[in-house]
């Protein structure tokens, strides 16, 4: 894609320097809950970073976004968006960030093209300056066909890269995406990966970004933030989260069932921690690599036939449970 937005006025002549997301204390206590829907969150977001919001349900990711861009407030602490609080600052901080809530309605009775052309006024961007861009992204993404269309007519799909193309009508530095590939297909998700990638490596936007679909944070965040019941776990990148709370196991592969649970037997024999699940048998620890030489003269001895061995670590899901489920 080559067609960038010809913006004016403030968006364009915005300055953007260092950090671009700063939250100190940040808290957020609704009206009549006993405990506070973001509770005590400091963390910075630096410019170009595209940062992975990692939560179970109902841990405060959608709140802690809400406050970001300025649609509630907090009850203490402070959070500064380009350096300016976005609900008393609010042009200053939101207009430079486009944002693709989780309940975002469109004018059903219009076009989709009409609400992007709606989206565009309310930016205080002219239509025919972000046109170009604008039916750019919706080619990208697939659904320049669609625009035509009545938003209630539109697939489930085509509305979700909708949203995407509206909160991108004016390259914003900060975009925020709430679980922008909830209920995409396969493919649709690794447009949105791609796409997210490329807005980070061609425009250097700063993307925060909330999914429960871990591999794709895995994949396309630098860093990932782990929220639970409100606070911040661990801020960091996805290979420090899996090295530091994550545990190296080896996966040793037989030939049929009997053979796994023999392999097992043998391991837990010899001190170490094993399950055997049909064919495939994991051994907990560093150790279970250094008595592998033991492992393959058992296996020779006892005619078992090993088809496959590989030392792996924990997966960022298998990270993420585990950190959570401890917190209790
Ligand atoms: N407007 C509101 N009024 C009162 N409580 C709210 C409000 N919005 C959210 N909450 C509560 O705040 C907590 C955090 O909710 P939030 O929507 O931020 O979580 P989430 O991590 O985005 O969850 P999910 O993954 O399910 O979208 C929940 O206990 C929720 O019930």
């Amino acid at each position: 894609m080559k067609t960038r937005p010809q913006l004016t006025g403030e968006v364009a002549g915005m300055a953007v320097s260092g950090d671009v997301v700063t939250a100190e204390a940040l808290t957020k206590r609704y009206r009549r809950s006993e405990t506070p829907a973001v509770d005590d969150v400091s963390f910075e977001i630096a410019r170009g970073e595209t940062i992975g919001l990692l939560g179970p349900n109902g841990a405060g990711k959608t709140t802690l976004i809400k406050m970001i861009c300025g649609v509630t407030a907090p009850s203490s602490g402070r959070v500064q968006v380009f350096d300016a609080d976005p609900v008393r600052q609010p042009v200053a901080a939101k207009s430079g960030i486009g944002a693709m809530h989780q309940i975002a309605p469109f004018d059903e009775m219009l076009p989709a093209l009409d609400n992007l052309r709606i989206s565009a006024r309310f930016r205080g961007v002219r239509w025919r300056d972000v046109r170009p861009w604008a039916l750019e992204l919706a080619e990208f993404l697939g659904v320049a066909k669609a625009l035509p269309q009545l938003c209630f007519q539109l697939s489930g799909g085509q509305r979700q890269r909708l949203q995407l193309i509206r909160a991108l009508i004016t390259l914003p530095k900060l975009l925020i995406l709430d679980e922008p590939s909830a209920g995409l297909d396969v493919a649709g998700r690794h447009q949105i990966e791609r796409f997210v990638t490329w807005l980070r490596e061609e425009h250097g936007v700063t993307v925060l970004w909330s999914s429960h679909h871990i591999d794709e944070l895995e994949r396309n965040s630098q860093r990932v933030m782990v929220i639970n019941r409100g606070r911040v776990l661990r801020f960091a990148k996805p290979r420090e989260l899996v090295e530091e709370f994550g545990s190296v196991h080896l996966r040793v592969t037989v030939d049929d069932a009997g053979a796994g649970g023999a392999v097992a037997a043998w391991a837990e024999n010899a001190g170490l921690t094993a399950t055997a699940e049909e064919t495939e048998v994991r051994i907990e620890g560093a150790r279970a690599r250094e008595m592998l030489p033991e492992l393959t003269r058992h296996c020779q001895d006892h005619d078992i036939v090993i088809s496959g061995v590989s030392t792996a670590l924990d997966s960022l899901e298998t990270v993420f449970l585990r950190m959570t489920e401890n917190e209790g």
